[in-house]
């Protein structure tokens, strides 16, 4: 969703970019696992990344777990609640699971994985998201037409 909604601003003339967790944990965060200590030290390390590049005029779509709530209240203090968007999304773990694209789940199952986010680690539903999203209702092109709104009702707002 991350990587459409980056296109689809491109189309609009906007330039935007993804701060992918998976992909940055292989280099600028490939000292840090899955504690809640090194997930904090994760967040705030994007946060930052994502704060320089909102001081460059980009918008930043961070696509990470992010799961303690502790942590994505000290991002939107980073990066600044005027240009922090929380979005929630929301899709149930039996459709996550039913999807399990690179089999981590099946892997967290029989333990080989632990700390597993929805399996044995928390995830801490967020109390007032800007918008939720369930992919296992919408369509990825339905997911990115309501961001889209949301981005420019909340731009037109600012
Ligand atoms: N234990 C455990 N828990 C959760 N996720 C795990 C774990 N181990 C590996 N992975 C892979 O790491 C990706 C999530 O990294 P994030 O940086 O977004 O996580 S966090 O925000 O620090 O919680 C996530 O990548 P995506 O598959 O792209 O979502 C997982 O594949
Ligand atoms: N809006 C959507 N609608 C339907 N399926 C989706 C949507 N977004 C992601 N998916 C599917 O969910 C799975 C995980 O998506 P992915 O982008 O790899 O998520 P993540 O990087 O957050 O783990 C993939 O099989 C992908 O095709």
């Amino acid at each position: 969703m991350a990587y459409e909604l980056e296109h689809r601003l491109h189309d609009l003339g906007l330039v935007s970019f993804v701060l992918d967790g998976d992909n940055l944990r292989h280099k600028l965060n490939s000292d840090l696992g899955f504690s809640p200590c090194d997930r904090t030290e994760n967040i705030r390390r994007v946060a930052e990344v994502a704060s320089l590049m909102n001081d460059a005029g980009l918008i930043v779509f961070a696509a990470l777990i992010s799961p303690y709530r502790a942590d994505r209240e000290m991002a939107r203090t980073i990066i600044g609640p005027s240009r922090f968007l929380e979005v929630h999304v929301c899709t149930p773990l039996h459709v996550c699971e039913g999807r399990d694209p690179k089999g981590l789940y099946d892997r967290a199952r029989t333990g080989l994985i632990p700390q597993f986010t929805g399996i044995s680690a928390p995830y801490e539903t967020p109390l007032n998201p800007v918008f939720s999203i369930d992919t296992g209702r919408l369509s990825l092109e339905e997911a990115v037409t309501q961001m889209l709104d949301v981005l420019q009702l909340k731009a037109g707002a600012a």
